[in-house]
């Protein structure tokens, strides 16, 4: 295969980082430069996988030309993440013929962006995926046994990449999923059980419709056998990381982009092994808490809401009972989170999630 060598007379070529500043706003951190050519014959295409410096991008989605077009990135470009999920505008050869090379020349603004760093003790954000709309978190109710602090790490994950979660409990044929699910009745959170003998396919598809949905979970939790039963020619699917690669396995690439028949998207995060929240704004903690954070929101101005706290109104009504059924191990788990995020000591990463 042949790649198109850059374009000598592109003006691109001669900008240098200097004229690139970030956003402030790390959620919208596309870099932008302060002369952008118009690039007027650009195409839009959606990321669908990233393999080594190599972007398959899908142009015309559902249109008549609908192609996939692999793609380099500008030179411009070169420092800032490209992930699956990005919408980018391509130049070059956009034909997606055979042996075609295009290339990225912007990232459109993003609507949501899941992230992670390697544990909690790394302040580095890694991003996952771009303008997803849902995290489905893959849960099993035994075999791997669930663990609720988990579950709150991904709620996290989800509120701080401003995306919805839905929870989905698997293996419901060898245990009961009540009493687990029962500790996140206070939270608006969806919840959808499952077990492969009778996978809840069409109930999955109307929620994921026409949506982009990751799916997360440990590793043996059942996720491969739901996505399976959700996208029957995921085999196939997976055929374009091949196209990227030119090799029969997609090992190095941390996403694959999966599409439902009726419209919409999962994308399936196998290489994806931890998902540290070093990144996340330690206030964002108490709001991931969807049943607990009205409560800590008239705690004292500055409250840890850790059991030392003073005054601390999470605190005292755990105490006295008057959380819940699950008040306690709520706080628990809350405090732990924060605890692991906000003193240096205690970032250990012990509690990363490693699906
Ligand atoms: N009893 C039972 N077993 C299941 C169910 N779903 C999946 N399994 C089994 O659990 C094992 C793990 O399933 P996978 O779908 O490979 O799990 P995964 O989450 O994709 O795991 P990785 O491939 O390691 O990421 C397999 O042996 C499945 O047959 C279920 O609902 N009930
Ligand atoms: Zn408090």
């Amino acid at each position: 295969m042949s790649w198109l060598p850059p374009d000598d007379d592109d003006p691109y070529e001669q900008y240098d980082e200097s004229l690139i500043r970030a956003r402030p706003n790390p959620k919208a951190n596309r870099p932008r430069s302060k002369q952008r050519p118009a690039h007027e014959n650009a195409v839009v295409g959606r990321v669908v996988t990233v393999d080594r410096g190599r972007y398959l991008c899908l142009v015309d989605e559902s249109g008549p030309d609908e192609r996939e077009v692999i793609s380099t990135r500008a030179r411009e470009l070169r420092t800032s993440a490209i992930v699956t999920g990005d919408q980018v505008d391509l130049v070059g050869d956009a034909s997606g013929v055979e042996g075609s090379l295009a290339r990225i020349v912007r990232i459109h603004e993003r609507r949501t962006l899941l992230r992670r760093s390697a544990d909690d003790t790394d302040a580095v954000e890694r991003i996952i995926v771009a303008n997803a709309d849902q995290l489905l978190i893959v849960v099993a109710a035994a075999n791997p046994e669930p663990r609720p602090r988990l579950v709150d790490r991904y709620l996290v994950a989800a509120f701080d990449a401003g995306i919805e979660p839905l929870l989905v409990m698997t293996k419901t044929d060898l245990a009961d999923p009540a009493p687990f699910l029962a500790q996140f009745r206070g939270l608006e959170l969806r919840v959808v059980t499952s077990r492969s003998d009778a996978p809840p396919v069409d109930e999955l598809r109307a929620m994921l419709h026409d949506r982009t949905t990751v799916a997360v979970g440990h590793s043996g939790v059942g996720k491969s056998t739901l996505v399976n039963a959700l996208v029957p020619d995921a085999r196939r699917a997976t055929g374009v990381v091949n196209a990227v690669t030119g090799r029969g396995r997609h090992t190095s690439s941390s996403t694959v982009s999966l599409r439902l028949s009726g419209g919409g998207w999962i994308i399936d995060t196998p290489g994806v092994r931890s998902f540290g929240l070093g990144h996340v704004d330690p206030d964002n903690i108490l709001r991931s808490f969807g049943d607990l954070a009205e409560i800590g929101a008239s705690c004292p101005r500055g409250c840890t809401h850790l059991p030392d706290a003073p005054d601390c109104e999470l605190v005292e009504r755990a105490a006295a009972g008057e959380l819940g059924e699950f008040g306690a191990e709520r706080l628990d788990s809350l405090q732990r989170l924060l605890t692991t995020l906000m003193t240096p000591s205690g970032r250990t990463g012990a509690d990363t999630l490693r699906p």
